[in-house]
């Protein structure tokens, strides 16, 4: 990822993000316990009467509705589908854990026990759900294993904590590896991150990317934190307003003919009672003009989300609201709007498990007077004629979904999954807005402003972008209602400010071709480790391989010193230091002809020349980038991190970059040299020690001065070690120093791991680790009173068959063939 700029002054940093982070195992934050509220606070008459009146719950089920509405949220969890060891850690609780749960530990506590269990309609058994309260955690041991075990797996990436019913709308939206996906809305990023590992899933490079926008730029750099624990160079981070997000296109390109995405998911800002069992101070905000309030910016964003989407492409629309004026009546708009363009699918047969009903046709709207059925020129207030049902309509809003709190022990959501059929008429984007549009915008101001200090991180990221699209939205109605005194009648819609979409005649046919055909993929997805393979993205531009692959964006090209659209926001720089990349190649022994050479970037354009860091993009999100030759895209993140700059004192190094922990996947499918294989022994000690000494004739070889920097020694020797295992490979520092104390030595350089060890063998590990010493791994030589020369040497014949080889700088080290067997995971060849 690009670092967060501090120009702006809007750089946050990582503290300011722990409190915040959604997937937080942390008691405090625990969701069993609504935080300074009290039950009785959890009524809201006015909520109980629109929602009656809504219909929208079955009869004879409103008391369980609202009981349900009132108990605390289980815990609930995603195991990372990508990850290595998603099979073992589901194992684990499948088998493990249900037997200790019901085993003679579990019943001498005289607790009622309710094991974890996987969420029945959750593909894979990947997805759990557990409902314990913190008194029952600290009281029994059995519980706080399994509850450490949850937080480490959190820490390390491979699980994310997310709510039950928001893991739905990524799983209706089908995405493959070659998809160039977008989420509109999509900080704080847990579906981001859902959709990435379904992007990655069964594929090292995917040749897909996922683009992945929000309208605030905090949220933007919350999100990318967030997702970086996903360690993807397939993830762009963008900053628009949805409801005017760009298309890209290189130059001389028609309107029409711009690059879309295959699929589009729309979880837009809403009213949020959905999550009242995770926000119970919304009982005390709702009010039915919280929708209302929103549903003009829904229906702009929903219908932008239809026009950058690809013939053929399937876009999920969805919220965390009951709420018909922010469900059905935003997606009979689009329909409406998009005359036929649009297909509501029916997915009733997918994910089967899940307790859902079907949308409903009719509602009512509440302007300041009553709740009506239909608009009618005595409607009074906030409300537009696309809020209403439209007697009339035959739209299949059946196929729409709503799941209730008490029929999955869960969350409320709404969710519309839509194909696009064929390119949107002109005309859809150009309807008149109604005279009643010009209230909207201060209905979303007040609503806004209503109670900032008492709306939870998404509400407040929803209101605040909300707040701005109220501004722009107030301009764009001043303007329309100019040219549109005539009061607009039941079924005139808000017309959508976003650019049309004007298809070209020649390209109208093809587009129109039938679904099956435009959802086959243009590019074949690459073979699982194949970076040669890996092509562009389902790209319908020209051979982007012919364009610029230049800086763009931020203060690249002295734009106003990164000011104007471009403030706090870095460039993409490609990295094209050609004396730098060819003793990288001939020192990693990769072919200078090889793509990772050709998909590096920095992010700096003040050292541009020597970059701290270097970052790499997938293929596809580089063809992205090369198609936005307008520089349309505010990308505010982008690339993972694979190599950090390292120099000596006297600035003589074999190699200007090793490789950073992170970077180690995508690095070494291309290494033929620097790859050691010591024991695992060795292995293990290196990971805890951090530095292991080399035999004396090893050290005595020609010094070459090198790397010093071990800018990871404050890491956690455990998540080193998980890390480094995960992989089965890990970044060293191969020092062979001036300096007497350190000459000599290979360092583990590991930092932020991105997943773990199988859990139950890494409880193995001390087993397993039977050399070494008591030091303490998280201090420094001189803290622990050591030296390198005190720490184990490295002594196995084999090993030091291979050091010769190794020269100093960076190198990898992998556990021997055969050797991760005796770790008990599965072998598996990263390259
Ligand atoms: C419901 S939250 C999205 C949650 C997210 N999809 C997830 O799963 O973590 C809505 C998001 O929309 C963003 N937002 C509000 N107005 C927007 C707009 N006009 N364009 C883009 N994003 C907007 C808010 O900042 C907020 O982060």
């Amino acid at each position: 990822m690009g670092r967060n700029n501090k120009r702006g002054g809007q750089r946050l940093l990582k503290r300011d993000f722990k409190n915040h982070r959604e997937d937080k195992w942390d008691e405090k934050h625990d969701q069993r316990k609504p935080q300074g509220h009290d039950l009785a606070d959890q009524t809201n008459a006015a909520f109980e009467e629109y929602y009656k009146a809504q219909q929208i719950v079955p009869p004879g089920e409103w008391a369980a509705f609202m009981t349900a509405l009132r108990a605390p949220l289980p815990t609930t969890f995603r195991i990372n589908g990508s990850g290595r060891f998603a099979g073992d850690f589901r194992d684990r609780l499948d088998k493990d854990f249900w037997t200790e749960f019901h085993g003679p530990d579990a019943s001498a506590s005289g607790e009622q026990l309710e094991a974890p269990r996987p969420l029945q309609w959750y593909p894979g058994k990947l997805a759990w759900q557990f409902n314990f309260s913190r008194a029952q955690l600290r009281k029994l041991p059995m519980l706080e294993t399994f509850h450490e075990l949850v937080k480490r797996e959190s820490a390390v990436g491979s699980i994310t904590r997310q709510e039950a019913v928001s893991m739905i709308p990524p799983l209706f939206l089908d995405v493959q590896p070659h998809h160039r996906v977008l989420d509109t809305c999509a900080a704080p990023g847990s579906k981001t991150a859902q959709v990435l590992e379904m992007l990655h899933h069964g594929v090292q490079h995917p040749a897909g990317c996922v683009v992945a926008n929000d309208a605030d730029a905090q949220r933007c750099n919350l999100l990318t934190h967030q997702v970086k624990r996903m360690c993807s160079p397939a993830l762009v981070v963008t900053n628009h307003d949805a409801s005017m997000f760009p298309l890209v296109a290189p130059r001389g390109i028609r309107k029409g003919e711009e690059s879309k995405y295959d699929r589009v998911l729309c979880d837009v800002p809403c009213s949020g009672d959905g999550t009242l069992r995770k926000s119970p101070d919304i009982w005390r905000r709702w009010t039915p003009h919280n929708g209302n309030g929103l549903h003009y910016l829904q229906t702009r964003i929903a219908l932008r989300a239809c026009h950058v989407l690809k013939v053929g492409g399937r876009l999920v629309y969805s919220t965390c609201t009951f709420n018909p004026v922010e469900d059905e009546a935003v997606v009979a708009h689009i329909l409406r709007q998009t005359h036929g363009a649009m297909e509501l699918l029916d997915v009733s047969e997918e994910l089967e498990g899940l307790k859902r009903l079907p949308g409903i046709r009719k509602w009512l709207v509440r302007d300041r007077a009553m709740l009506r059925p239909a608009y009618t020129q005595e409607a009074s207030g906030k409300v537009v004629p696309s809020m209403y049902s439209v007697e009339g309509d035959t739209f299949p809003l059946e196929r729409c979904m709503r799941v209730l709190p008490h029929h999955n022990d869960s969350g409320g959501f709404f969710i519309a999954v839509l194909r696009k059929l064929k390119n949107i008429p002109e005309s859809a984007s150009t309807t008149a807005a109604p005279a009643a549009t010009a209230e909207a915008p201060a209905s979303l101001a007040s609503n806004v402003t209503a109670a900032p200090n008492s709306l939870s991180e998404q509400d407040k990221g929803a209101v605040v972008a909300a707040s701005q699209q109220a501004a722009g939205a107030a301009k764009a109605s001043q303007v329309a209602a100019v040219g549109t005194a005539a009061v607009a009648g039941p079924g005139t819609t808000v017309a959508a400010s976003a650019p049309a979409e004007q298809p070209a005649p020649s390209t109208t046919a093809a587009a129109e071709a039938s679904t099956a055909q435009a959802e086959a993929p243009s590019t074949a997805p690459a073979p699982a480790n194949s970076i040669e393979a890996e092509a562009g993205p389902s790209s319908t531009t020209p051979a982007s391989g012919a364009l610029t692959w230049g800086p763009r964006g931020g203060g690249a090209r002295g734009r106003d010193g990164g000011g104007g659209k471009w403030r706090g926001i870095d460039p993409v720089i490609p990295y094209t230091d050609t004396e730098a990349l060819s003793s990288m190649s001939a020192f990693y022994g990769w072919s200078p002809q090889m793509s990772i050479n050709q998909q590096l970037i920095t992010r700096s354009s003040a050292d541009v020349t020597r970059p701290k860091r270097l970052y790499y993009v997938s293929a596809g999100v580089k063809a992205l980038l090369i198609e936005d030759e307008h520089e349309q895209l505010k990308v505010t993140a982008t690339g993972l991190k694979v190599f950090e700059r390292q120099e000596t004192k006297d600035g003589r190094t074999l190699c200007p970059y090793r490789i950073s922990q992170e970077g180690v996947p995508v690095v070494m499918p291309f290494m033929t040299k620097q790859v050691l294989q010591p024991s695992l022994e060795e292995f293990l000690d290196l990971l805890t020690h951090r530095c292991l000494s080399l035999p004396p004739h090893v050290q005595h070889r020609e010094a070459t001065p090198s790397s010093q920097a071990n800018g990871h020694a404050s890491a956690d020797a455990e998540s080193a070690l998980n890390g480094a295992i995960n992989g089965s490979s890990t970044a060293m520092d191969t020092g062979d120093s001036p300096t007497p104390a350190a000459s000599g030595t290979v360092r583990a350089a590991s930092e932020e791991p991105g997943l773990t060890l199988p859990p139950q063998k890494k409880l193995k590990l001390p087993q397993i680790h039977k050399k070494g010493g008591t030091a303490d791994p998280n201090l420094s030589d001189a803290e622990d009173g050591g030296t390198a020369a005190s720490k184990p040497t490295m002594h196995d014949p084999e090993t030091l068959r291979q050091l010769p080889n190794i020269q100093p700088g960076c190198c990898v080290l992998t556990l021997r063939p055969g050797e991760e067997q005796r770790l008990g995971m599965e072998p598996r060849n990263i390259q």
